[in-house]
């Protein structure tokens, strides 16, 4: 079905806006835990967490969800074993970005008390997940 295939590619798209943004917030977080609090540098930072989180990563997270809900219904795919996996996944992904989105305001309002070793830490989780859903998906094992 070609409405099927366009909403995917959709999909596929938000997909990768989302995931760019998801491993580069928290790179940043490394650089700002670095700056003192009111340099220009840690201003500068602030603008580009906000940015990237308002313009780039809500909206694609936002699509990523319509498109992906979407698809599932079309492909009538809820009730397979890798679909509700992969759910269970976009939603501990889902609660990742909001936790990130907490640290963001936290480093707006200059009181983030995470550690440096601490954002490269957490820079695992969504590796993690982002291999096991594309393979869910993609394979289909169960
Ligand atoms: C937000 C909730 C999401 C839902 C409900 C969802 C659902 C779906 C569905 C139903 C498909 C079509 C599968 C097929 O046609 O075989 C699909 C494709 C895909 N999804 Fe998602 N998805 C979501 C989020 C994500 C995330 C977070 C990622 C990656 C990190 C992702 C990666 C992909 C990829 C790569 C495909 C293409 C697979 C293919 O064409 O073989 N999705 N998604």
């Amino acid at each position: 079905m070609a409405a099927y295939d366009w909403i995917k590619a959709l999909h596929v798209i938000a997909v990768i806006s989302w995931m760019a943004g998801i491993f580069y917030l928290p790179r940043l977080f490394v650089y700002h835990t670095a700056a003192p609090k009111g340099s220009p540098q840690s201003e500068t930072f602030k603008v580009m967490e906000q940015k990237l989180l308002r313009i780039i990563m809500n909206p694609a997270m936002i699509v990523t969800w319509i498109t992906g809900l979407t698809i599932a219904m079309m492909g009538g795919w809820e009730r397979q074993g890798w679909f509700m996996a992969k759910f269970a996944l976009v939603i501990v992904m889902s609660a990742f970005h909001m936790w990130l989105a907490a640290k963001r305001r936290a480093f707006a309002e200059d009181r983030n008390t995470v550690s440096e070793r601490g954002y490269r830490m957490a820079n695992e989780v969504p590796t993690v997940l982002m291999i096991a859903i594309v393979i869910l998906v993609v394979v289909k094992p169960f």
